[in-house]
C-alpha cells in the first residue's frame, strides 16, 4: 500500500516534468521537490533523501547538455539510478566481504530480527533457493520462546521438502542449534539455517541469548530480517542487533 502511493507519486512527478514544453531549472527543482514530498511522506530518512537530491543535481546538468540530448531521459534516468542506489544493499560495502554458501562446505547461517518481522519465511525461502542450486540445507528451529515456532518451521520445511531439527522438550535454545548443527553436519547438510527467536532492542536477556547462539555456532552469516513498513524505527533495531551479532 505504501509502496504503491509512493510509486505512484514518484512516477506522477515525473510525468508532470515530461509533460511540461520547455524543461527548465524551475521544472527540474519542481520534479525533484515532489519526489522528496512523496519520499518523506513514506516515512524515508531525511539524510538519505537530502544525499539523493544532491546527487541528481549533480548528475543533471541542464546548461552543460549539449543540443539533442533529451532532458527528460536524462532526469529521470538520474532519478531511476539514485532510487535504486537508495535500495541497494551492497553500497559502501566491499564486494568480497560478501558470503555465498558453496557446495562441499559446510555454512552456518542465523536469521535474527524483530517478532513476526519474517524470519520463519524468509529462513525457507533461503533454503528452497539454495536447494534448487543443489546444496543440501537444513533448518534448526532456535524459537523456544514463543509456542508454535517449531511447527510452523516444520509445516514449512515439510512443504519446501528440506531437513529440519527442533524440539518440543528442551528450553535451551544454544543447546538446540548446537545439536542441530552437529546433526546436520553429519548428514552431510552444507548450508544450516537457524532461526532465532523474534527480539526487540529492549529485551536484554533476548539479546544476550542471541549473542550466546552466536558465540555456540559462529555463523558464517546473520542476516537481519525486518519489515520495512515499520518505517525508521527500522534503523535503531538494526543498529542495535549489529551491536550484538555480526548482522
Ligand atoms: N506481505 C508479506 N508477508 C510476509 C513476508 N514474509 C513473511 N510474511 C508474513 O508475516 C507473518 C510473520 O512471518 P514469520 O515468518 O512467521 O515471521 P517470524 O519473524 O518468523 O515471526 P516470529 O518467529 O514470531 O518472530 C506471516 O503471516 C508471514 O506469512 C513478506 O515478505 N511479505
Amino acid at each position: 500500500m505504501v509502496l504503491a502511493q509512493l510509486g505512484g507519486s514518484i512516477s506522477r512527478a515525473l510525468q508532470n516534468m515530461s509533460n511540461s514544453t520547455v524543461i527548465d531549472e524551475a521544472v527540474f527543482h519542481d520534479c525533484l521537490n515532489e519526489i522528496n514530498r512523496a519520499l518523506l511522506q513514506a516515512d524515508v530518512q531525511f539524510e538519505l533523501i537530502r544525499n539523493m537530491h544532491a546527487n541528481i543535481k549533480n548528475i543533471v546538468n541542464l546548461d552543460g547538455l549539449a543540443a539533442g540530448h533529451s532532458k527528460r531521459k536524462i532526469i529521470q534516468q538520474a532519478v531511476f539510478d539514485e532510487l535504486c542506489k537508495m535500495l541497494d544493499p551492497t553500497t559502501g560495502i566491499k564486494s568480497s566481504s560478501f558470503f555465498f554458501p558453496k557446495k562441499g562446505k559446510t555454512s552456518v547461517v542465523m536469521f535474527v530480527g524483530l517478532q513476526g518481522s519474517g524470519k520463519t519465511t524468509t529462513c525457507t525461502k533461503y533454503a528452497h533457493y539454495y536447494q534448487k542450486k543443489g546444496l543440501k540445507p537444513g533448518l534448526v528451529c532456535a524459537d523456544t520462546f514463543r509456542a508454535g515456532a517449531f511447527d510452523q518451521l516444520k509445516q514449512n520445511a515439510t512443504k519446501a521438502k528440506i531437513p529440519f531439527y527442533g524440539s518440543y522438550m528442551e528450553s535451551d535454545p544454544v543447546k538446540i542449534v548446537v545439536e542441530g548443527v552437529e546433526r546436520f553436519k553429519e548428514e552431510n547438510c552444507y548450508l544450516i539455517i537457524l532461526d532465532t527467536s523474534g527480539r526487540h532492542k529492549q529485551e536484554a536477556a533476548l539479546f544476550e541469548e542471541m549473542r550466546q547462539l552466536s558465540e555456540a555456532t559462529k555463523p558464517d552469516l546473520v542476516i537481519f530480517v525486518m519489515d520495512s513498513s515499520i518505517g525508521q524505527a527500522a534503523f535503531g533495531q538494526a543498529q542495535a542487533f549489529k551491536q550484538s551479532v555480526a548482522v
